[in-house]
């Protein structure tokens, strides 16, 4: 079905009646704006993330129910990152004229899916018109006490820097997508990536992480947030990065240099935090209780820079820290 058919209003009804009733939502879609309430003594935390068609994602890479999934997905991340509960999102749509309202509807099932799985309730958004390609922008909403929420500033000399799962699949997945291949680990958690957001909240009610981001550019370039923000440096153990064996054997064929792929490649939407100095085994344990490995990478230092070192302990210069959108 053209879009011409059902016209603007006639896509948002479409979206609006895949919404079941959500918590804390006393006006939803269809008003002038959304109505919603924060818990008592919560504070809200707000996040806003665009992908671009020919940028983020490529049509031909992927199908509909798995964009509507990451386009949430990565907003959710970022509240994970902050230790946050995710909530109440915006869904804004620029749309080419001849995308099909079947694409639309599969990437609004994929989209509600998601937030369906992270207790999130689409409350409104804007849709209208592209001359150049689908743009798809959310913000997210989601809250926090005061005392546990982990910004990324908290990081002090000595504190251990551990990151979740594995990094590198969603980099070698783009990279096999590009090469025609369409399935598999690295290509799923490339199109299909999941926020961590049960071990986001368990660090942020242990009181353990002082400071978090989530790997969305690289580990390299995210770390350097959290030292920028926090006035220190990171040694990183290359031999100490957690790799998939997927990784571990594919890697090696279509990147010159799979460590580069994996602190550089980006789009993980792994937790990378800061924990004082002894604590490795309880953060191992507690980030097992949400099914999830989180492996100790080295050591925040002091000065402002991060260097990136061999087991042995000889240096390995980075030759790109992650991604940017205006990198020449
Ligand atoms: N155009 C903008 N206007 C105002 N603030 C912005 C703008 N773009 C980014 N920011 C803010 O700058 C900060 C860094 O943004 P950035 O997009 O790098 O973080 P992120 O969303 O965590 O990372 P990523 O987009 O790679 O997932 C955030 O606080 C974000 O809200
Ligand atoms: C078709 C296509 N080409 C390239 C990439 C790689 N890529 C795009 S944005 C980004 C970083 C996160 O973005 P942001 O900082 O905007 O959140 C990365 C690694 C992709 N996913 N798809
Ligand atoms: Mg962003």
């Amino acid at each position: 079905m053209r879009l011409g058919e059902i016209g603007e209003f006639g896509l948002i009804d479409r979206i609006a009646g895949k919404v079941a009733a959500g918590a804390g939502v006393r006006l939803g879609i269809g008003d002038d704006a959304a109505v919603t309430e924060t818990e008592a003594g919560r504070l809200l935390l707000s996040t806003a993330d665009m992908l671009v068609e020919g940028i983020h994602f490529d049509l031909s890479f992927t199908d509909p129910f798995r964009l509507g999934r990451k386009s949430l997905a990565v907003n959710v991340s970022d509240i994970a990152a902050m230790g946050g509960h995710p909530r109440h999102a915006l869904l804004c749509l620029a749309i080419p004229t001849d995308l099909p309202v079947e694409f639309l509807d599969r990437f609004a099932d994929g989209v509600i899916s998601l937030a369906e799985e992270f207790g999130v309730t689409l409350i409104g958004g804007d849709t209208c018109r592209s001359s150049s390609g689908l743009v798809i922008s959310i913000t997210l909403h989601g809250e926090q006490v005061p005392t546990r929420i982990i910004p990324r500033n908290g990081a002090r000399p000595g504190d251990d820097v551990f990151v979740t799962g594995t990094v590198g699949d969603s980099a070698l997945g783009l990279e096999l997508l590009r090469r025609g291949e369409r399935s598999g680990h690295a290509v799923e958690r490339h199109l299909n990536p999941s926020p961590r957001v049960s071990a986001g909240l368990s660090l942020a009610e242990s009181g353990m992480a002082s400071a978090m981001i989530d790997v969305s550019d690289g580990v390299l370039a995210d770390l350097g947030h959290i030292l920028t923000g926090s006035g220190v440096g990171a040694r990183i153990d290359a031999s100490l990065i957690p790799l998939s064996p997927y990784f571990s054997q594919r890697a090696p064929d279509v990147a010159p240099d799979p460590l580069s792929l994996a602190l550089a490649g980006g789009e993980d939407y792994e937790l990378l935090f800061t924990a004082a100095p002894g604590r490795t085994a309880e953060v191992e344990t507690l980030l097992a209780a949400c099914g999830v490995t989180a492996t100790r990478i080295g050591s925040i230092v002091a000065g402002s820079d991060v260097t990136v070192t061999a087991a042995d302990g000889t240096l390995i210069p980075p030759r790109r820290r992650g991604f940017n959108h205006f990198a020449p």
